[in-house]
């Protein structure tokens, strides 16, 4: 029998148990009226009601006798001192000195680390504020608005758990994403409608090696330079939260882009470190700052109040109490918060990657269970689910619940409802309903069974007045000392995962077997058959086609192009060109099997998707044509200046003039196409198509058409107030200049505002 059951202590509780499992929560309150009050304690803006627990004052007396025999204060002391007590990795586990004010001295190895934590600190809100104030160009010029944290577990969990929980005090203008799964789908869907000119990654890996976060990153930058066609650029489009600098210079961060932190932070504990550089890029400096101090006040707390008033040190014994003497396996975290929806996914990885071990600091097999599981729901979405089991199923599932007396978005009877709510839940747990309670509501007998609550479920009531920084990063501070004094008591290293590797290792030997699609197998039977299941669907399946035929119609011409071919090639148009030829001509050209998708841009308005005047400038048939029928295949139609447009856009408020037979107008606001349709708009005495078409160039010669150009785009610059204006069509080769701030477009560029139709919205 291990140490910790032969224990005094131990014995004593397990003595006392069944007394304890006897009584019922509505019998504890009804002798005691003083229990509430006597069964609560406070620290660091947090109310903690633990009185409706399955426990005594002598319950109590005997954890806290456990505690001591375990010698938690001197454990506790030892991590604040900076000593080794991550023995299986021999580090210092600091994660309070990330929150340590800027005068506190915390030694590692001889040294102070407090202030290389506010060096980076400084640093890193330097480069916030850079960002927050639309001062980090990218490469085209304008502001970074996307910010993308590409991380897994603790390098993302925090950071996204935070950033929801925070979200009431984000800047608005900012996006902010997380990318984490090495699934693919991940990433495409994250940045599906950002672009790469005002996206900024946040490559964050503690080691810079993990194998989903650097496959991620390296997507990122192949994203990235699709569309800046530079190598430069990943310098303004990429920083670098990480403890391995050679990784990350040989990635292509130079190390001022970079932000460290030690090996004495683990993943799980790393959010208030540089890993929450979103977090800070998201809030500000100075509510990241706030968070820190919350999490400070709490790590006082801890290290300091007597253990009979200790938030941390209730919660966690409580959580040996169920968990070693009750046999309850789970623990349910239940935030009446919207923000905090992310908390219980951030607690499971803080919980269970700590102190899912099953073996003690000296390496010997534990005969207890160690950590239950962590799992949940905000209220009161979980209540319209799993609660039916933790109200009548058979576990016993002890209940955190999470709640603030303000709300951040007051609306009607929202809170008061919510707050009912979880109020009532408790209570409920708590107390149940007997049958004779149920008979006399006038239930038939036979359903009387089915409507009876056992009760007797436990819950804790954690209570702040509002949901700041600060209290989240005192809230996150609880649960982090909560799992320390679990590992305390189990005698148990909380802070190295061997649990992962095995896991990781096979994946990499799976994948290579996968490459090699012949190597021989030496798995058990089962994971052959799946790599064998896996290899042969794999050679089967056909990445889902998406050959696009662009066709660019213009008033002389039509340009062909695929977006897997070679070179395009043109068509002939005309004032009598009508849609019924443009197929005709296709047909001729093109192999019917040779695409699957189309994009057309017309010479004609055209408002989600369809055309809604014939082309001035080719013949009849094209209003309500149906291409997409014609073609068999679905077809993209868009105005022919809206595709060059496309394809010549950078982010930002972009107008695109296009300088051809007529005048071709677009506007693009952050990716998307605003149809427009200015040529024919009454401008001085006539039109702007008027003054700048094809037609006066010829009339009135190249000096004056030129002047009319500078003072239409002028005009429209006033009236419309783009980031920048991209003068294209064919006639914009008789500029020798442009406008100031003006850029020049390439015809070339409908091809590529062709295929990005497909992908951005329009
Ligand atoms: O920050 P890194 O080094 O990429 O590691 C990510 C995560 O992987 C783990 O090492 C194992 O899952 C976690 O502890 C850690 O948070």
């Amino acid at each position: 029998m291990s140490a910790l059951r032969e224990s005094p202590a131990w014995r004593a509780l397990a003595e006392h148990q069944p007394g304890v499992a006897q009584l019922h929560l509505r019998e504890l309150f009804a002798r005691d009226p003083d229990r509430a009050r006597r069964f609560s304690a406070e620290a660091a803006g947090w109310r903690l009601d633990y009185s409706k627990h399955r426990i005594t004052d002598e319950t109590l007396e005997r954890l806290f006798a456990l505690a001591r025999e375990r010698g938690l204060e001197a454990r506790r002391d030892a991590m604040f001192a900076g000593e080794k007590i991550n023995t299986t990795e021999h580090r210092a586990v600091l994660h309070v000195a990330l929150r340590a004010p800027a005068d506190a001295v915390i030694l590692v190895d001889g040294e102070n680390v407090v202030p290389q934590v506010h060096a980076v600190l400084e640093r890193m809100a330097a480069c916030a504020e850079q960002i927050r104030a639309g001062a980090w160009l990218g490469y085209s010029g304008l502001p970074i608005r996307n910010i993308v944290n590409i991380g897994i577990g603790g390098s993302d969990l925090g950071p996204v758990m935070a950033y929801e929980a925070l979200r009431h005090y984000s800047e608005r203008g900012l996006r902010v994403r997380f990318v984490s799964n090495v699934d693919g789908t991940d990433f495409a869907e994250t940045v599906r409608d950002l672009v790469p000119a005002e996206t900024l990654f946040i490559v964050s890996s503690k080691t810079f090696t993990t194998l989903e976060t650097m496959t991620n990153a390296r997507t990122a930058r192949e994203w990235l330079l699709a569309a800046a066609e530079d190598e430069q650029a990943v310098r303004r489009h990429f920083l670098a939260v990480s403890t391995n600098e050679a990784a990350v210079n040989a990635f292509g961060i130079p190390t001022e882009q970079m932000f460290g932190f030690w090996d004495w932070v683990g993943g799980r504990y790393s959010m208030d470190s540089a890993i929450g550089l979103s977090t800070m890029i998201a809030i500000g400096p100075q509510a990241f700052r706030e968070m820190l101090a919350g999490f400070h006040a709490m790590d006082e707390h801890f290290r300091t109040a007597p253990l009979e008033r200790n938030l941390p040190v209730i919660m966690g014994l409580l959580s040996v109490w169920y968990a070693d003497f009750f046999g309850a396996g789970t623990v349910a975290v239940l935030p009446y918060e919207q923000y905090l929806k992310r908390f219980p996914a951030y607690l499971q990885q803080l919980t269970m990657e700590s102190n899912g071990k099953h073996v003690t600091l000296a390496g010997e097999g534990v005969d207890y269970p160690t950590s239950p599981v962590f799992w949940g729901e905000p209220g009161t979405n979980g209540q319209h689910s799993f609660y039916q089991l933790i109200h009548q199923g058979t576990w016993l599932i002890p209940c955190d619940f999470i709640a603030f007396a303000q709300t951040l978005n007051p609306l009607g009877r929202h809170h008061d409802l919510l707050i009912a709510n979880v109020i009532a839940q408790a209570e409920a747990l708590a107390r149940g309903k007997t049958l004779d309670e149920v008979l006399a509501e006038g239930a038939p007998p036979e359903l009387a069974p089915h409507k009876v609550f056992e009760g007797n479920r436990p819950s804790s009531l954690l209570l702040a007045e509002r949901l700041t920084p600060a209290t989240l990063g005192a809230l996150v501070a609880l649960y982090e000392h909560s799992v320390f004094t679990q590992a305390a008591i189990w005698d148990i290293n909380a802070f190295d995962q061997w649990g992962v590797e095995l896991g990781k290792q096979l994946a990499l030997r799976v994948a290579e077997e996968i490459r090699t699609t012949d190597a021989e197998l030496a798995h058990d039977a089962s994971t052959n058959a799946a790599i064998a299941w896996y290899r042969e669907q794999r050679g089967r399946a056909k990445t889902p086609s998406r050959r696009i035929l662009v066709l660019d119609v213009g008033g002389n011409h039509v340009k062909v192009r695929l977006s897997d071919g070679e070179e395009g090639f043109k068509l002939d148009s005309g004032p009598d060109f009508t849609p019924e030829q443009l197929l005709a001509a296709v047909r001729r050209h093109v192999p019917d099997e040779a695409f699957d998708l189309v994009s057309i841009g017309v010479p004609a308005p055209v408002v989600r998707g369809r055309i809604v005047r014939e082309p001035h400038n080719l013949g009849k048939g094209w209003k309500d044509f149906d291409f997409a029928r014609a073609f068999g295949r679905p077809v993209k139609l868009v105005n022919d200046a809206a595709m060059q447009a496309l394809g010549s856009y950078e982010g930002g408020r972009m107008l695109f003039l296009g300088l051809g037979t007529g005048l071709g107008s677009t506007l693009i606001v952050d990716g998307s196409v605003q149809p427009l349709e200015l040529a024919h708009m009454p401008y001085r005495k006539h039109s702007f198509e008027h003054y700048v078409g094809d037609r006066a160039r010829e009339r009135y010669g190249l000096k004056k058409w030129r002047a009319r150009v500078f003072a239409v785009v002028e005009a429209l610059r006033d009236g419309l107030e783009p980031d920048y204006v991209v003068l294209g069509g064919g006639n914009v080769k008789y500029l020798d200049e442009l406008p100031e701030g003006v850029r020049r477009g390439d015809n070339a560029r409908a091809f590529v505002g062709g295929v990005r139709l497909w992908e951005i919205a329009a």
